[in-house]
């Protein structure tokens, strides 16, 4: 009944109709993941989550950016050399330089990155439309001939014009490219926006298409699904959602929504995934919030006495995510906003009856109790507020006697 324990509420039905599609999920955490302010993995810690992304069934990881420096090169090669069932790939400017160091950095996949904003080209690159197809056409040439498989990042392409991407997801395909990554690089998009740019590019080129979001406007896993239904067959994530600014969709949350929503399976072992959000998270020094979706702390935990006594009598009023599935239970905890069944079960856990009167009494000083210090009311102050309860309706009816009540 209390945190921590495991779930004492019956089951529910096992989950759902048969998964029906496939996508394929390309984690970044290692490469955008890290761009997040005030992020910096060691190499130790990068090896560890590219381990735990594999062993937690991640077909393809972006292992970081080679052109940052021998000991970028170095880390991406240790895991390459790790062998781990998992494809490893780097990220790449759309740059001569920058393949050279990715054929150091030992992998076998590149994605090499180009602007497709007419704002980003003329802005930071000084360059326009053609300059671009033609870096693609040249770079993804090169990039095959060093013997990479090859997939283009479309920077920007939430605010470049779709025609234009058409031309560049050609462009990429006759040079070689297996997969363009549409990225939303600012969040602007939102999923209809998502859903129609997708379907857009997907009905004029057989290119594999990729979406990567951002999270400024906190649509990014409800984008990335929008992609996925719009023809997207690749996503890119993060886990916890961790990246540039405000991050990136989040690898659990895009699993497990596509598995809910779209009967969709991309390979992610559900109960891997609270772990390696605690392994990222801790190597980020940013804990994993208790309210993060699927793999927060509290996400299977309720206080609400509605809630509880529905759960009590049946699991499935308040329960859409079988927590069992994560390798978790749900948890009950008494707090301000608890009821009489949350602490007749919470004293029936202890192997205590109660009357609805001491119940209430019981109820009273949880309530207070919480609202003084913000906290749930533990096993051992529960059970003081059950032994006190002798002494408080005792001294009442000594009271009420005293008073001619009685
Ligand atoms: C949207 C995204 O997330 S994109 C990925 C962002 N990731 C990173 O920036 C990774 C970390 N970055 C770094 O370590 C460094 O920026 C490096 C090693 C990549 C480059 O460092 P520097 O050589 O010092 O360049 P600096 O960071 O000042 O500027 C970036 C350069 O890349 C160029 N550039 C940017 N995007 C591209 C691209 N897609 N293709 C080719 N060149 C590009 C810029 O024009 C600029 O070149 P310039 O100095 O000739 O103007
Ligand atoms: O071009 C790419 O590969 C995508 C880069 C990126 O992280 C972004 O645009 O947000």
């Amino acid at each position: 009944m209390f945190r921590g324990r495991p779930a004492m509420l019956a089951k529910t039905p096992a989950n759902p109709a048969p998964l029906q599609r496939t996508a394929f999920l390309n984690d970044t955490t290692l490469r955008d993941g890290e761009q997040a302010p005030g992020v910096a993995f060691t190499r130790k810690e990068k090896i560890e989550i590219a381990a735990a992304l594999a062993a937690a069934g991640v077909p393809e990881i972006e292992a970081g950016t080679p052109a940052m420096g021998d000991e970028e090169v170095e880390t991406i090669r240790s895991i390459v050399s790790l062998n781990l069932p998992t494809r490893v790939m780097a990220w790449c400017r759309m740059s001569e330089d920058d393949l050279m160091a990715a054929v150091a950095a030992g992998v076998k996949i590149v994605n090499v990155s180009i602007p497709t904003s007419d704002r980003q080209l003329a802005g930071k690159l000084g360059k326009d439309r053609a300059w671009a197809l033609g870096r693609v056409a040249e770079v993804v040439t090169l990039a095959r001939r060093l013997g990479f498989e090859v997939a283009v990042g479309g920077e920007d392409s939430s605010r470049a014009d779709p025609d234009f991407l058409c031309r560049l997801a050609e462009t990429a395909k006759a040079a070689g490219a297996f997969r363009l990554r549409l990225a939303d690089t600012l969040g602007v998009l939102d999923p209809f926006g998502t859903y129609a740019l997708v379907r857009r590019v997907a009905a004029t080129t057989d290119i594999e298409l990729e979406f990567h979001a951002h999270d400024d406007l906190g649509l990014a896993t409800a984008n990335t699904l929008a992609a996925v239904m719009g023809g997207a067959r690749h996503a890119s994530v993060t886990v916890a959602g961790l990246g540039e600014r405000a991050g990136n969709a989040a690898l659990e949350e895009v699993a497990i929504a596509l598995r809910q929503t779209a009967r969709a399976e991309t390979g992610i072992a559900p109960a891997a995934l609270k772990p390696l959000a605690e392994l990222v998270c801790g190597a980020a020094a940013r804990p994993v919030p208790r309210g993060k979706a699927i793999v927060g702390a509290d996400v299977f935990t309720h206080e609400s006495g509605i809630h509880v006594s529905g759960l009590l009598k049946d699991r499935a009023t308040y329960e859409a995510l079988n927590p069992e599935l994560f390798g978790r239970g749900h948890t009950v905890v008494l707090g301000k906003h608890s009821g009489l069944a949350a602490v007749e079960k919470a004293l029936a856990d202890e192997g205590i009856t109660v009357d609805a009167v001491r119940g209430r009494a019981i109820l009273d000083r949880v309530r207070a109790f919480a609202v003084r210090t913000k906290e749930n009311v533990s096993r051992e102050t529960l059970l003081r507020f059950y032994q006190d309860s002798f002494t408080e309706s005792a001294l009442r009816l000594r009271r009420a006697a005293v008073e001619g009540a009685i």
